[in-house]
């Protein structure tokens, strides 16, 4: 029937599904919680951006998704079959529509920003046997390659390339979970990658390691796409980069949206990663707090001062015009020069 085989769509355009739905998840590091009973939807076709402080647990909750840590609560699933669940996970009756049931009606809660209300601090009510489990021992988790070959690929905060393999290496590495894979199916794969990246077409036989930081950025991407995920999981992609290649690596996330791949998108640059999403999440210490559209959350006061605090200061920073309009341009000079603390040189007697 084709109901089943083709997703609803909504008036956005993106499939009413969800591909990823992380409910009610609970991550520790031994004694340490960092993420405390998260849920979050991501449709298909979506960038979505994780936007927190320091230490919020948003990449804790990458690392959860792509199987390297262990919910000690809670499951996560993708599209529509579990890839991690502690073995109290199942959802109850009340915890949203099953695996198996139809289009969701509600993905991202409809239209405007949502507060989250804050979890039950641990101890309160929870049986005391789910203490902190760190690696995928328990329940229906998925080995990190399992994952990967379901189909979502990891780019992790650092990048963690191979320094001494040269960087055709690194990508061929890309596509090494995809056994049905062709030596044609890796030759296109490559080319789609050169065409983002021609710069790693370029570098093609230097040792990753010589690399500059937004170049091994770009490597590390690419790399996940050879393994042509349908969800792809960036941490940090724009961390320490110099703001003309902040701008390429957002314009190329855009691309391989636009190309069919779902983003899950964790950066502290709020403002950069809310003009390219379509919705977002905003974690604080381990809880989500506020959820919407990316838009919605962009206009937000809270997400405003908190999240894009250096922009919003910025604008706000920018002094009032006080030079009249058509005046002279070296009364311009001087007002602005007075107004900024600015020293005005004579390029003639300073060339001298
Ligand atoms: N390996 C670890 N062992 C113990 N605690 C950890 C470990 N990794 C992270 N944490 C703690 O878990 C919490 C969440 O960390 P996480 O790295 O997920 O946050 P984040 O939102 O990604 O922060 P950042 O933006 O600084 O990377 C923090 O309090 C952190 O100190």
């Amino acid at each position: 029937m084709t109901a089943a085989t083709t997703p609803a769509r909504t008036t956005d355009g993106l499939h009413d599904v969800p591909l990823l739905d992380v409910r009610d998840v609970e991550v520790a590091y031994g004694a340490v919680t960092a993420v405390r009973g998260i849920s979050l939807r991501v449709r298909s076709g979506e960038v979505v951006a994780l936007l927190g402080a320091n230490g919020a647990g948003k990449t804790t909750t990458l690392r959860m998704i792509s199987g390297l840590l262990a919910p000690v609560r809670g499951s996560v699933w993708f599209d529509g079959a579990p890839l991690a669940g502690g073995p109290n996970s199942s959802p109850g009756p009340n915890a949203g529509p099953g695996p198996n049931a139809g289009p969701s009606r509600d993905p991202g809660r409809g239209p405007g920003l949502h507060r989250r209300p804050r979890p039950r601090p641990r101890g309160s009510g929870r049986p005391s046997s789910a203490e902190p489990v760190p690696g995928r021992d328990s329940g229906a988790n998925l080995p990190v390659h399992r994952v990967a070959a379901l189909g979502i690929s990891h780019v992790p905060e650092g990048r963690r390339i191979f320094p001494a393999m040269s960087v055709a290496e690194n990508l061929t590495l890309g596509s090494f979970l995809d056994a049905r894979r062709s030596r044609e199916g890796t030759r296109r794969e490559l080319e789609r990658v050169h065409t983002l990246f021609p710069r790693l077409a370029e570098r093609s036989r230097q040792p990753a390691g010589t690399l500059s930081g937004g170049e091994q950025q770009m490597l590390a991407i690419g790399r996940a796409l050879m393994a042509r995920p349908r969800l792809i999981l960036l941490d940090e992609p724009s961390l320490g980069l110099a703001p003309k290649l902040v701008a390429t690596i957002f314009a190329v996330i855009r691309e391989i949206n636009a190309d069919g791949v779902t983003v899950l998108l964790v950066e502290q640059n709020a403002a950069a990663a809310l003009r390219i999403a379509h919705r977002g999440y905003v974690l604080d210490t381990g809880s989500v707090v506020l959820e919407g559209t990316a838009a919605d959350l962009a206009r937000d006061p809270r997400v405003r001062d908190a999240y894009l605090g250096a922009s919003h200061e910025a604008e706000q920073a920018v002094p009032e015009r006080t030079v009249p309009e058509g005046a002279p341009e070296e009364e311009v000079g001087k007002r602005l020069a007075a107004e900024t603390g600015a020293v005005e040189l004579d390029v003639e007697e300073s060339a001298g």
